[in-house]
């Protein structure tokens, strides 16, 4: 069947100007008539992108009210896009149009018709939802974030939702890892990226569990989630939202979720020994971004701004730390973090990764299939030893864009294409580093500088080198306290940040992290994992490719995506300037 053929078209009225409207199996076509019957403006919208149709004249947003029904209108809310402003994404709004008909018979043919072509058209999309509320994240305006702009969009798309205003941490978690889930089509939170490592942790789990998989074993393959994430922005850096659509916006993500769109997203793994400790989707840092994360934990009552002023004590610290990182780097041929290419929805780099991952042959070896062992025969490369003292070492699947960082840790990162990038910044003088700092704010490139260094890369090991003798002896001693693990747990030689703190606070260094009046600086950081505070320093990261997905499509290429300069010189070089790089 030629989808593109008209189902229905007539002429309506929107206002006082009179329109040609066609329906079609994929578009919504409405064109404005002149006296003469010509044709003027056009506006087309797919037929993916209607939220939905109304009898009457009918508003939602910011309150629902209903016009008195004259038996000949009806009205459709769709997806219309805007520039952001102040982000690099697009804004997506709920657009609006009310048509009157000649007739009832005629409205009420055009809203079955609609009625049908949305659910030929949207197989995907969710009908029940499970949604939960992080009432402390952010601004702590979780609850009415939700209840005034997403409540009445997911209303009037038909979806049912139940909704849980956690009252704990890992409350959402322990939720979707024990609870019955049958007849929901995706998990939803509202807060920031703490409650959405909550969701990634229990979708995981529970998916690993059903498949009967060890999440411990980091040489296995782990099966990807069909349940589908989606988050609604209302936390302090919203970073995994900011990256997968380009904005942190509620509404944009409220109709990404409607509409059933779907990112498949990288994961890595964290382990210690042989534990899972956490999983990470943006961010996997020591040194700077740890002691960030650890100072600002004593500043939540700051909100979003405790980073803000953590980020400046901890720069002033002015502190480095001695480690080795070993990485096992991906195949170079097929992208690189410093090719100026920018991971936009529909990205090529992406797709094609999905054959490479999932490869259609029920028994194709997997790159990953038996041990660690396997990770230094890969034909990939051989695993590679960095040995010195570091201000930062991150790793991050995602560019790890946010607000603060428009265009992120890594900015030519792919959301799934089964690699991370490796950033390390080795010790440099304060300058150096506060310009490392400060490019992440702007469109100049932090990594073309002498003491920074970035690798595309599938696992990721670090320890501390020998010598450090004092702290390993500390780490013998940790109680493993902090992590999400609760099986599986076994003795071995890591860091309990806690416990470090304390055994430092009895030698009468009274505060951990501030260089300007401690008498002696510590020897170890602590890693920050999307927000988390890790209790181990030694740890081994592997990333697994589009391990989950989530209700979003990428950036949109707005016109004013940035893209750094190219070695011609040129801005937003259309050929992404990859053949200069
Ligand atoms: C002189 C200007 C310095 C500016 C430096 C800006 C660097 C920003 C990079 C941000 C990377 C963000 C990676 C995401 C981390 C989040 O998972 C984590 C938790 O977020 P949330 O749950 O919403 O609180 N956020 C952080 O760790 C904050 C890092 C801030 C570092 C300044
Ligand atoms: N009801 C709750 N009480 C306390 N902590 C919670 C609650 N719900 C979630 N959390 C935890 O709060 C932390 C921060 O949540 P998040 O939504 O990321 O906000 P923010 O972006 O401000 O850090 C996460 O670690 C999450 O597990
Ligand atoms: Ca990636």
């Amino acid at each position: 069947m030629d989808e593109d053929l008209v189902r229905l078209e007539s002429s309506l009225w929107v206002g006082k100007k009179r329109y040609r409207a066609a329906l079609t199996g994929w578009h919504l076509n409405w064109t404005e008539l002149d006296k003469k019957n010509r044709d003027k403006k056009t506006v087309s919208v797919p037929v993916s992108e209607v939220i939905g149709v109304e009898e009457g004249r009918v508003q939602v947003l910011p309150q629902r009210s209903v016009a008195e029904d004259t038996d000949r209108e009806f009205t459709v809310f769709y997806v219309k896009r805007s520039s952001s402003g102040s982000s690099y994404g697009l804004l997506w709004r709920l657009g609006r149009t009310q048509f009157c008909c000649p007739s009832r018979d005629l409205r009420d043919q055009w809203m079955t018709q609609l009625r049908i072509a949305l659910k030929t058209h949207s197989p995907s999309r969710p009908h029940r939802l499970l949604v939960f509320i992080n009432p402390f994240g952010g601004k702590k305006q979780g609850r009415q974030i939700y209840h005034s702009l997403v409540a009445p969009l997911f209303e009037l798309a038909g979806i049912s939702s139940h909704v849980v205003v956690t009252e704990r941490a890992n409350q959402a978690r322990d939720h979707i890892l024990k609870k019955d889930l049958t007849g929901f089509d995706g998990v939803v939170c509202v807060g920031g990226d703490g409650i959405f490592s909550e969701l990634l942790h229990g979708v995981i789990g529970r998916t690993q569990q059903e498949a009967g998989l060890s999440e411990h074993d980091p040489s296995l393959t782990l099966q990807s989630c069909d349940l589908h994430i989606g988050i609604i922005p209302a936390g302090s850096t919203d970073c995994v939202c900011f990256a997968t659509v380009g904005v942190n916006d509620p509404v944009t993500s409220a109709l990404h979720i409607i509409i059933g769109d779907s990112q498949p997203l990288d994961v890595c793994s964290v382990h210690n020994c042989s534990s899972l400790v956490r999983y990470s989707v943006s961010l996997v840092g020591y040194g700077f971004y740890g002691d960030v994360l650890a100072e600002s934990e004593r500043h939540r009552w700051m909100g979003p701004l405790r980073y803000d002023y953590s980020g400046a004590m901890v720069y002033l610290s002015n502190r480095s730390y001695a480690g080795v990182v070993q990485y096992l780097p991906a195949d170079s041929q097929l992208s690189s973090p410093r090719d100026n290419t920018r991971c936009l929805s529909g990205c090529s780099v992406c797709s094609k990764s999905t054959e490479r991952l999932f490869p259609h042959s029920p028994g194709a070896s997997s790159l990953y299939s038996s041990h660690f062992s396997q990770f230094s025969s890969d034909t990939e490369g051989e695993w590679v030893s960095v040995e010195g003292r570091f201000r930062a070492v991150s790793l991050t699947c995602m560019s790890s864009s946010c607000p603060r960082s428009p265009l992120g840790l890594s900015p030519s990162a792919h959301l799934a294409d089964g690699t991370g990038d490796l950033i390390i910044v080795r010790d440099t003088h304060p300058l150096g580093f506060l310009t490392f700092l400060h490019r992440h704010t702007s469109t100049e490139d932090q990594f073309d500088l002498p003491f920074v260094d970035v690798h595309r890369v599938k696992a990721v090991r670090f320890s501390l080198p020998t010598g450090e003798e004092e702290d390993k002896d500390e780490e013998r001693e940790r109680v493993n306290d902090g992590g999400m693990t609760e099986e599986g747990k076994r003795p071995c030689r890591s860091g309990s940040h806690k416990h470090l703190v304390e055994r430092r606070e009895e030698r009468g260094q009274k505060d951990f992290l501030c260089g300007l009046c401690c008498s002696k600086a510590p020897t170890v950081s602590v890693w920050n994992c999307d927000g988390e505070i890790l209790p181990h320093t030694e740890i081994f990261c592997r990333v697994h490719g589009q391990l989950v997905r989530l209700y979003a499509r990428g950036i949109e290429d707005g016109s004013a995506t940035p893209t750094r300069k190219c070695r011609d010189g040129h801005r937003n070089c259309k050929e992404r300037c990859v053949l200069n790089n």
